[in-house]
């Protein structure tokens, strides 16, 4: 009978998503070669290990889902707009593992029942898709999605600004621009509708 392999998995910050630590550290060591460095160098010696730990923490979206952030709803009797403004998103970019951030912006109109999520959830739900490697428009569509899903959401805005270091750090260039993402599903693709909430997200910014 074959041994099982030594488990070297790291749990996230949140408990939730394990990585392959081993498999982690031996990838970074060998980067640090690949780019000339001597990963025996003092500086450097724990390097491996610590990139490894800031991966469980960065990635730790891969282990949670929509469903558990969004399963506790409290009746309060409010079927118009809800709207939580400038949480803060910190993302890894899919094509350069390089860091994009910036402030989502999330409005819902809840089900027909009246039945609403805690606000703090709407900040988690970015985080369950944001913690991962990823495009700025997949967030944004997960999230409107996820809430309809969910949430049975009778209207839904997500809105995404930020800066991608990739653009910024290297490459093109260029520090300071900002790119921004929308998802609007249900009653807020309503014009009026949406003007309303539009005119809320942007409140104290003009
Ligand atoms: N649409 C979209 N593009 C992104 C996102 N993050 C990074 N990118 C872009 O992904 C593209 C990858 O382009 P490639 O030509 O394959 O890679 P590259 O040679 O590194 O491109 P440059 O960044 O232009 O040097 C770049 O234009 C990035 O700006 C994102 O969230 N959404
Ligand atoms: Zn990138």
């Amino acid at each position: 009978m074959s041994t099982p392999p030594e488990d070297t998995t790291t749990p996230s910050a949140s408990g939730a998503h394990r990585i392959d630590t081993a498999r982690a550290e031996a990838a970074v060591r060998e980067l640090l070669l690949a780019v000339g460095e001597d990963p025996d160098r003092e500086g450097l010696l724990e390097t491996p290990a610590r990139v490894a730990r800031a991966c469980a923490e960065l990635y730790s979206g891969m282990g949670q889902n929509a469903a558990d952030v969004l399963s506790t709803t409290f009746p309060i009797d409010h079927d118009e707009l809800i709207l939580v403004r400038d949480i803060e998103v910190f993302s890894t970019c899919e094509h350069h593992l390089l860091p994009f951030h910036g402030v989502a912006h999330i409005g819902y109109i809840p089900a027909q029942d009246g039945r609403v999520t805690g606000l703090s959830k709407l900040a988690r739900l970015v985080d369950v898709f944001a913690k991962r490697p990823q495009v700025q428009e997949r967030i944004t569509t997960q999230v409107a999605d996820a809430l309809v899903e969910h949430l049975d959401a009778q209207g839904v805005i997500v809105v995404l600004e930020a800066e991608h270091l990739c653009m910024s750090m290297r490459g093109v260039h260029k520090p300071g621009s900002r790119t921004i993402t929308s998802a609007v599903r249900g009653q807020l693709r309503d014009p009026a509708t949406r003007a309303e909430a539009m005119s809320l997200l942007l409140g104290g910014k003009r």
